[in-house]
């Protein structure tokens, strides 16, 4: 099998569950099927005692009326289903007996219309390529895949609208418009294998936020299938439509509890003709915050990306990755990306800003890229850190939104209180966006640290009014702690839509919405 990470891919070797130790960048996000040697996931209605719901289960019947409704395309042999039922970070496991891969909506709505009727659970998936356990099924879930609803429906190229089905790889998406001059106006790590409509689902944020903001701007349209098979199509490609309730926001961002995303249209931009990439040594988070002020005054509109790591991701990538760091070591680092139209023009305003940042003191190194392959090794610094995270251990992962000036005293706060109980803690992410990526790693999963590590993050991302999921979601691992980032109303509203639109709870169970007690 193949796997790949950011677009590189290679054939796994026999040295673990992430391939052979080596240099190149090796980790497809969504496949969990890893080798042999990987150790078994525990299951996650063990290891988080959940109670299954009473739906049906999957009958003789239903399989002979779902072979009717996808012909040769119901799987039911085990071994196809280990990697579906574990997700690729191998954190949750659920013991799904049967996956479908419908090609058209028409399918999916014949499987919902079904299921409905017969009160069967659903479990929807994209690439697997998530962070909270949202695509891979609890219990016995009938998995649907959208693995083979991969069409591009159109593309239009003077407005820049794609409008294609939702298992479309971003990567593949990405290399059409960007072969028609525009780029998809998202971009994450796990581009080789995540799905658009995942992607939509999950409202993933990703590396061009800063620029081209939330897919909730960005997408126009959805074609939706409703937990009855109706077909909700809602695929417009206007730029503006201002007729009654947006009801395509309730899709995105739901991760497949109140409907399943079959088709998206999306708003793509026009590719910019110069990038420039700057990799900064900086001495301190202040200097950081300050070289970020600086930035946006000083490249305006050409800025596209302000990323930051500290010097443990850096030590990480290292370690796990065989990364060199391309400056002088420091204890934090910054990637700052240029887009714009004008290369002479972004070059001037770059070294105008590199000048005053390296003479002032607020960043002691820098080494800077205009060509693709520079651009692409310094990015793979950045984008690669959760892959090394992954090769260190069992990882605790926390993506929130914070006021920046506090954004990075809860890792120093962590890295105290846990000690030596914790491998690694590290912080890095969407510092343009105040969102940090915090994440501890351990040699195994341990209930002890859970328990030092929770509520108590949590609690202190309240104390901030931050948010709890900043863009990975809530899954099922996050389900629960919703009521740190939303008021009682807000989560009694959802409650009430969820009833609505899923009355039967067949939707992705177990995810997004907290536990009833
Ligand atoms: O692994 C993580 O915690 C973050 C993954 C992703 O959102 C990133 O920004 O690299
Ligand atoms: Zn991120």
């Amino acid at each position: 099998q193949q796997r790949t990470w950011a677009g590189a891919s290679r054939i796994p070797g026999p040295g673990g569950p992430w391939g052979a130790t080596g240099t190149s960048p090796l980790v497809r996000r969504g496949s969990s099927s890893a080798s042999s040697c990987a150790p078994e996931v525990v299951l996650t209605r063990e290891r988080y005692s959940v109670r299954r719901l009473p739906f049906s289960v999957v009958s003789e019947d239903d399989l002979a009326a779902l072979e009717r409704i996808v012909p040769g395309r119901v799987i039911t042999d085990p071994e196809e289903l280990e990697a579906p039922n574990v997700d690729w970070l191998r954190t949750v496991r659920g013991s799904s007996k049967v996956l479908l891969r419908p090609r058209t909506s028409q399918e999916v709505a014949h499987i919902l219309r079904y299921c409905h009727e017969r009160n069967l659970a659903v479990s929807p998936q994209g690439g697997n390529t998530g962070m909270v356990g949202g695509s891979t099924p609890v219990f016995d879930e009938i998995i649907v895949s959208t693995a083979l609803m991969n069409q591009i429906v159109s593309f239009h190229n003077v407005s820049g609208v794609l409008v294609c089905q939702a298992g479309c790889v971003l990567e593949e998406l990405s290399r059409y418009v960007e072969e028609r001059g525009f780029v998809v106006p998202l971009d994450l790590g796990a581009k080789g294998s995540c799905h658009i409509g995942g992607n939509v689902a999950t409202n993933a944020g990703g590396l061009r936020f800063l620029r081209y903001g939330s897919l909730r701007g960005t997408v126009l349209g959805l074609e939706v299938v409703l937990a009855d098979g109706t077909i909700l199509n809602c695929l417009t490609s206007l730029r503006k439509d201002n007729t009654g309730y947006d009801l395509k926001q309730l899709f995105i961002g739901s991760e497949g509890t109140l409907g399943v995303i079959t088709a998206v249209s999306i708003l793509c931009p026009p590719k910019p003709s110069a990038v420039n990439v700057a990799f900064l040594g900086c001495p301190g988070f202040a200097e950081v915050l300050q070289t970020f002020c600086t930035c946006r005054g000083m490249l305006g509109e050409i800025l596209s990306a302000f990323e930051f790591m500290d010097a443990e991701c850096m030590k990480l990538v290292g370690l796990h990755l065989h990364l060199a760091c391309p400056v002088q070591e420091s204890p934090f680092y910054i990637l700052i990306e240029t887009s714009g139209s004008g290369a002479g023009h972004d070059a001037e305003k770059l070294s105008g800003f590199l000048e005053q940042v390296l003479g002032s003191g607020l960043v002691t190194d820098g080494t800077l890229a205009t060509d693709q392959r520079r651009i692409k090794m310094l990015w793979a610094l950045r984008e690669r850190i959760t892959e090394a995270l992954s090769r260190d251990g069992y990882v605790y992962k926390y993506d929130l939104s914070l006021p920046l000036d506090r954004l990075y005293d809860l890792v120093s706060d962590l890295r105290a209180r846990l000690g030596l109980h914790a491998k690694h803690v590290v912080g890095y992410g969407h510092l343009g966006d105040g969102n940090l990526h915090l994440n501890v790693t351990a040699e195994a999963f341990s209930p002890s640290l859970l328990g030092t590590l929770e509520p108590y993050v949590y609690e202190w991302t309240a104390r901030q009014r931050g948010s709890v999921s900043a863009e990975h979601g809530l899954g099922f691992k996050k389900k629960d702690v919703l009521g740190y980032s939303k008021p009682p109303e807000a989560l009694q509203l959802m409650q009430q839509l969820k009833a609505l639109l899923d009355p039967k709870g067949i939707l992705n169970p177990y995810k997004t919405l907290p536990t009833r007690t």
